[in-house]
């Protein structure tokens, strides 16, 4: 794709509503970490795919912090936008809060992840650039820059 096209950050946001059931529970009455993971992983994946316009596979998961528990019957929210893209990648912050009855809501997880764009023959290619409207996008921007030399210094150290 044509670097020269650009989307507003608003563009690819999405959200994700679930109500905690049984099956989405561990053996000690809390939300199953792992399954949470997979909803993460789909709503990122769901804005990487609108921003770039292509399938996307996720080629790493940065910084997954759960922050506190969830339990049966709560209602979760989940929020994710892409937050810096590079050429054919994009980082992606997935936040995930329980929304309590009064509409209040309590972070209790967040996430980066890299996405990367795929061609029809599963090559990776180039994404659109990224408008960034608000102070909260610009600061995002220049915290994904260090994240993403982090990540670059982390796979060419090994570790
Ligand atoms: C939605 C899902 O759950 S998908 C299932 C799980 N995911 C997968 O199966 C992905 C398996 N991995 C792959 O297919 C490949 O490693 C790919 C497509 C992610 C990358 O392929 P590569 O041959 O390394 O491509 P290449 O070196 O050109 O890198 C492409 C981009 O990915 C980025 N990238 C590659 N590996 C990583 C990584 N581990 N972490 C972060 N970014 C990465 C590169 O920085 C580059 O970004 P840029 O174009 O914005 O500069």
């Amino acid at each position: 794709m044509d670097k020269l096209v650009y989307k507003k950050v608003s563009d690819s946001k999405t959200e994700q509503i679930q109500i905690l059931m049984p099956e989405h529970i561990n053996g000690f009455n809390r939300l199953f970490g792992g399954k949470l993971m997979e909803w993460i992983d789909v709503v990122a994946a769901v804005v990487a795919r609108r921003h770039s316009n292509h399938n996307v596979t996720t080629a790493s998961v940065d910084n997954l912090q759960f922050k506190s528990a969830a339990y049966i019957n709560s209602t979760i929210f989940l929020s994710g936008q892409v937050t810096y893209v590079g050429k054919t990648s994009m980082e992606v912050r997935v936040t995930t809060y329980v929304e309590n009855l009064n509409g209040i809501r309590q972070m209790i997880n967040r996430a980066y992840l890299v996405l990367v764009a795929l061609d029809d023959n599963d090559n990776p290619v180039h994404v659109p650039g990224l408008v960034l409207e608000t102070d909260e996008e610009r600061l995002e921007w220049e915290a994904g820059e260090k994240r993403r030399e982090l990540r670059k210094q982390r796979r060419l150290g090994a570790y």
